[in-house]
């Protein structure tokens, strides 16, 4: 299965770059595995809701232009649908066994996804009702990519 995590920006920490080293080098033993960084726009502090939707949009148009007609899509969002760790390695499993071979994972900026990509999604992922740092949240998306694999494989991982 080919993997690809989409976000806008450059992850500059060194303990998140750190953990997404590992998660990666973990993650490559189970499948393949490509972090896509596209430009970020600098986001005002007070930005108006004008110049946040143009904010999305050209973050969006960057994303767009690395989806793939053939892969299933799953956009990151709050009020996506909530999925055990379990649930969410059934679905990796199954979306396999119907044929999927490439997976797309989008996360959005600061201010979150355009609505042009969550209307390409086929699928919107939500991880809580709580709003993470979005460079936080490839950690969490790998830790939990990693776990699904691990639970498929039915290897021991911490519960
Ligand atoms: C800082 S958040 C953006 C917040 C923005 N107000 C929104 O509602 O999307 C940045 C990105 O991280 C991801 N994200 C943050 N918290 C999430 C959660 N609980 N579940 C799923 N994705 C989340 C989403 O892709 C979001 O676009």
């Amino acid at each position: 299965m080919q993997i690809d995590i989409i976000a806008p920006g450059r992850v500059k920490e060194r303990y998140l770059r750190d953990a997404i080293d590992e998660y990666s080098k973990r993650l490559s033993r189970y499948c393949r595995l490509n972090i896509i960084e596209v430009a970020d726009e600098k986001t005002p502090e007070h930005a108006s809701e004008g110049v946040e939707r143009q904010i999305k949009e050209k973050e969006g148009e960057r994303i767009a232009k690395h989806l793939r007609d053939s892969a299933f899509v799953i956009a990151l969002a709050i009020d996506g649908k909530q999925l055990s760790s379990e649930e969410m390695a059934a679905r990796i499993s199954d979306w396999g066994l119907h044929g999927v071979s490439h997976i797309q994972l989008v996360i959005g900026g600061s201010i979150g996804l355009d609505d042009a990509i969550l209307r390409r999604a086929d699928f919107r992922l939500s991880f809580s009702k709580m709003t993470f740092p979005h460079q936080l949240m490839r950690v969490i998306l790998l830790e939990q990519i990693y776990r699904a694999y691990k639970i498929n494989a039915g290897e021991p991982y911490h519960k």
